[in-house]
């Protein structure tokens, strides 16, 4: 089969001198580049992407795309070529829609959600919920792609070119119905500015990432591009009222002419959470959708998750389904892997719970949420990562040390950092905590603690499978830790 080619015009590009060009392929990074391929060399965080245009050339690329600086920056090697010159101002984004055109396909429907946590709760619920309404579907991010088609993601969300390659697959595959994950890099970075979406969500908006961003208004600015630049005006948005900056993310949606529902326990909210009533295996929950009352038992652990629900919800409405039935199928919806997941029972009775939380307010919230489902006390275990936002360590322990009875601080993947000097600033929020470095043996203190009617909270590795220490990942389970240190300390090996 003759490898497919596209012609520059066909991928809504124009080229310096109105030079054509038939391009074999797209890569971001020169190591990738074949015969014939498009080389987009991107402003970097660490080097410009155009210092490589020299190997792209070498492995004989047909076009380069780059911005202004990055022309300059390889002036004299692009004069020496005949490759097409593609100056773009703002060369990401060209790179996604280049990719969107030459990846073809897309899932008929797509929805993203953004927020600072939440986001792969509600992506997964959606996709159950139109699974369950027998649509063929998948969602995609944190955990890679998972549904009715399932493949392994290095990325929250992809770079453009392997995301519109995975949805080109899953479209192919047969799927209708995707629900990705926006994250905040992903948002700044254009990544999925060629995504056809139908619908977006707004979850909620804390601390994080701010190694990244310069600061919190950049961070809020990037999740706003997705209601101010991705999501097309004929889109809905769905956001979440309760959150203090989901106004302003209302407004920039409005702004924009978007359809709007709102979520939230807010009396004014679309689908709004009237009442919750929490036990030992889930809640109960009442909500109002245009005003109408619908009550839903939940097989979920965690207040927050009912306004992942309806978030999820409400995409799945925006993105066609009769509210009758979206609402029917909320029943059906389990626990989203590490995400208040119910590890092990002790045999008192004590729970362990398996949580992703890896931030202050994540941390906050999952541990006040599990206060309504527990009789006795919460023994949390938790650690901050390295090479990761430092500021949020001393918060984390703030956190534990206000909405825990018991605080034990271990490792999580300190990276290239010293777990010590880690461990130390998480410290410095929680003062009386415990310090025990080895995570299975902290793990093991922490269920060693429980008396009946109390629970366990691991937080922050949820569906991770591994330890990563220096350049090391030693094979890590949270949830079998958990499984090991009951079996262990109540005598079943
Ligand atoms: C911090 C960050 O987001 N970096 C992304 C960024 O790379 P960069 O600008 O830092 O790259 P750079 O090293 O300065 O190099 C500049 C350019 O030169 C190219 N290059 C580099 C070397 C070479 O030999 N040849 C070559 O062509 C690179 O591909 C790049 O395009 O642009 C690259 C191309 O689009 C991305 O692959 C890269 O993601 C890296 C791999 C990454 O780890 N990103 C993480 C932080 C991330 O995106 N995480 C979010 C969510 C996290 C969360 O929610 O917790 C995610 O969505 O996963
Ligand atoms: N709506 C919410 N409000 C507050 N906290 C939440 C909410 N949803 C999830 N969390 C907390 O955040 C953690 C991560 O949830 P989830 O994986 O769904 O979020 P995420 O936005 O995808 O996170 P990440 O950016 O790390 O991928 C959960 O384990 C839970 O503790
Ligand atoms: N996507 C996040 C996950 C962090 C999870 C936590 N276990 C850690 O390693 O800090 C990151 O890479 O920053
Ligand atoms: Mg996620």
């Amino acid at each position: 089969m003759a490898a497919e080619t596209k012609s520059l015009g066909e991928l809504g590009l124009r080229a310096q001198g109105g030079r054509e060009a038939q391009v074999t392929g797209l890569s971001v990074d020169s190591r990738l580049v074949r015969p014939g391929h498009l080389f987009a060399a991107l402003p970097g965080t660490k080097v410009h992407g155009a210092e490589f245009i020299q190997y792209a050339l070498r492995m004989e690329a047909a076009a380069i795309l780059t911005d202004r600086e990055g022309a300059e920056i390889a002036k004299a090697e692009l004069a020496a070529s005949d490759a097409a010159l593609i100056i773009a101002e703002d060369p990401r984004q060209a790179l996604a829609y280049t990719a969107a055109l030459w990846f073809e396909r897309q899932p008929e429907v797509v929805v993203a959600v953004t927020g600072t946590s939440g986001k792969t709760s509600v992506a997964t619920f959606t996709r159950q919920i139109w699974q369950a309404l027998g649509r063929t579907s998948a969602n995609l991010g944190t955990m890679g792609i998972l549904g009715d088609y399932t493949a392994p993601l290095a990325h929250t969300t992809p770079e453009p070119i392997t995301l519109h390659r995975v949805l080109r697959d899953m479209a192919d595959a047969g799927v209708t119905h995707a629900a990705m994950e926006a994250s905040s890099h992903g948002l700044d970075q254009g990544r999925l500015d060629g995504v056809r979406l139908s619908a977006a969500a707004f979850t909620n908006f804390s601390q994080d990432h701010l190694d990244y961003h310069a600061n919190f208004d950049d961070y809020f600015a990037a999740k706003a591009g997705l209601f101010a630049r991705v999501l097309p005006e004929d889109g809905t948005a769905v956001i979440n009222i309760d959150e203090p900056r989901g106004r302003e993310m209302l407004e920039i949606a409005r702004g924009r002419g978007q359809r709007l529902i709102t979520v939230g326990r807010n009396p004014a909210a679309d689908l709004c959470i009237t009442s919750q009533r929490f036990d030992a295996t889930g809640q109960d929950l009442r909500f109002t959708y245009d005003a109408k009352p619908h009550l839903v038992r939940l097989a979920l652990i965690g207040g927050f998750q009912a306004d992942n629900v309806l978030a999820a919800a409400g995409l799945v409405i925006a993105a066609g389904e009769a509210p009758e039935a979206v609402f029917g199928a909320l029943h059906t919806l389990v626990t989203v892997r590490g995400r208040m997941e119910l590890a092990a029972k002790r045999d008192n009775g004590a729970t362990v719970f398996v949580d992703y939380s890896h931030k202050p307010g994540a941390l906050a919230s999952a541990l006040q949420s599990l206060r309504p489902h527990v009789m006795g006390r919460i023994v949390v275990v938790f650690g901050a990562g390295g090479d990761r936002d430092r500021l949020k360590r001393p918060l984390m322990g703030e956190a534990a040390a206000e909405f825990a009875d018991v605080v034990i601080v271990t490792d999580d993947n300190p990276r290239s950092e010293d777990p010590g000097s880690i461990r130390a600033e998480v410290m410095r929020g929680c003062p009386e905590a415990t310090e025990v470095g080895d995570r299975a043996e902290a793990i093991l203190r922490g269920v060693d603690a429980l008396q009946p009617g109390d629970a366990l909270l691991i937080a922050g590795k949820g569906h991770e499978t591994g330890q990563i220490v220096g350049q090391d990942v030693y094979p890590f389970d949270d949830a079998e830790q958990a499984s090991v240190a009951v079996a262990a300390l109540d005598g079943k090996i």
